[in-house]
């Protein structure tokens, strides 16, 4: 792949109102529900970027008839529940550890054999974690050394339910499992050790699946779902991603004098860690326009510049702002004192160890950042390096929060291995040129 550099200078304000892309949780959910559905399902709003369409091609690889996305508009004929083909070639996931792992509990309940594959991040990502429950549901997988990419899966139309206590608080292995639950005879229980992100379950609904979810106690959650029944085709309006959004959060937030509105993101609640971290920190963040679309709350985000402080970040609020760590690690370093992350150790098997990577390049340019086994210890302060090389490591959320350091930062920076970007924010430089950060990209 080529190398695009992301040159970034010094300074800069943002100002204006944006739109960022759809979210990818809800686009790739929406062609899986889609595909297995009974009737065409149209989606508006679909994220055209790597990571979603990495799912929308493996559902066509089945068999399954989609056309678009066209200006994110994606139709799908739902095959059913039993509906899907054998693909003739191996699933290629891409960069998408989200396509892997849910793909893996729907090709579980399937009467054919497959094999799922992927980048170079993600073959080194752990997959043991679905590996176990659907085995104990009766799939068949092989797999690398530890768990690791590439997974042949020889499905089973005989899965057994099972009761599944979720060894960390993980979205994708909830899914897989509810997903793989759906081809299972009888009641299939997941409890989560904290809440994570819903929209599986918010989106089995809306295609008319039943699915209940219940608080065990503070932190525990438990999803039930009973296998062997249908989903009907509906219409699906994605919402902009506050995975996305996030930069820019975090930018108007440390830019001094910047104003920006953030339009029509979701702020599904098991979503919104970012903001409620962010307002701790002291960021000035108005919701506006609250409103439902599809089943997923939606608001405009409006940011104006403050002066954040340094915070203890409350553990129960990692899972619902694990995507947003890159750009909250900058965050705290414009803050005044110290910032500390415990109970993130998930951030090490992300596209790359995101607790090392960021802890790196914050000291590239200058900033007091201290890793730790499960999170970070970040000291804020002025930005002192004259100049800074940054590698992304094959990680978007890398590229894009590096980007927003520049806007504290005294000297250029140069990040390297940005194509990735494309996976979840196809168009993040010449939006983030439109409201006032000076990124550039090029080849090198
Ligand atoms: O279910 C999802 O769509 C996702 C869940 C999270 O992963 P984990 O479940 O591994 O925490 C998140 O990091 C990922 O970007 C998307
Ligand atoms: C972790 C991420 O995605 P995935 O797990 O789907 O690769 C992400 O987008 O930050």
């Amino acid at each position: 792949m080529k190398n695009i550099r992301f040159i970034v200078q010094p300074g800069g304000k943002l100002s204006g109102r944006i739109r960022v892309p759809g979210d990818k949780s809800i686009s790739h959910r929406s062609i899986m529900l889609g595909s297995l559905a009974e009737g065409v399902t149209e989606v508006t709003g679909f994220l055209e970027g790597e990571d979603a369409l990495a799912t929308l091609k493996a559902f066509q690889s089945m068999g399954v008839s989609i056309s678009g996305p066209n200006q994110g508009k994606v139709i799908i004929q739902g095959v059913g529940m039993k509906g899907l083909k054998q693909p003739k070639e191996a699933l290629n996931m891409g960069n998408s550890g989200t396509s892997m792992r849910l793909l893996s509990g729907i090709v579980a309940g399937q009467d054919f054999t497959c094999t799922l594959t992927g980048d170079a991040s993600l073959s080194k990502r752990p997959m043991k974690r679905v590996i176990d429950p659907l085995t104990q549901m009766g799939a068949q997988i092989t797999s690398q050394d530890k768990g690791l990419p590439p997974l042949t899966i020889e499905g089973s139309s005989q899965l057994k339910a099972i009761d599944y206590n979720l060894p960390m608080a993980s979205a994708q292995v909830k899914s897989c499992v509810l997903l793989a639950g759906l081809y299972a005879e009888g009641e299939t229980r997941v409890v989560e050790p904290a809440p994570t992100r819903d929209h599986t379950e918010r989106m089995l609904r809306g295609f008319g699946y039943e699915v209940t979810s219940r608080k065990l106690d503070d932190l525990a959650t438990e999803a039930r779902i009973t296998g062997g029944g249908k989903l009907t085709a509906t219409q699906i309006d994605v919402p902009s991603d506050i995975s996305s959004a996030a930069f820019f959060m975090v930018a108007a937030s440390i830019a001094p004098g910047s104003d920006l509105v953030i339009e029509h993101v979701g702020i599904n609640p098991t979503r919104t860690g970012i903001i409620d971290i962010l307002k701790l920190m002291g960021a000035d963040i108005l919701l506006e326009n609250e409103r439902e679309v599809g089943g997923e709350p939606v608001a405009d985000i409006h940011v104006r510049a403050a002066q954040l402080e340094g915070v203890v970040i409350p553990e129960h609020l990692v899972p619902l702002a694990i995507d947003e760590f890159p750009v909250l690690f900058v965050a705290a370093s414009a803050a005044q004192g110290q910032t500390v992350l415990t109970g993130a150790e998930e951030l090490r098997v992300k596209e790359s160890d995101r607790i090392q990577v960021m802890a790196d390049a914050l000291q590239a340019v200058g900033i007091d950042a201290q890793p730790t086994p499960d999170g970070m210890i970040i000291t804020g302060g002025e930005q002192q390096a004259q100049s800074a090389a940054i590698i992304s490591h094959h990680d978007h959320r890398i590229s894009m929060a590096m980007t927003v350091a520049g806007l504290r930062a005294v000297a250029p920076i140069a990040i390297d291995d940005c194509a990735n970007v494309n996976t979840s924010f196809p168009g993040f430089v010449s939006l983030a040129q439109s409201v006032g950060l000076m990124v550039t990209a090029e080849e090198a």
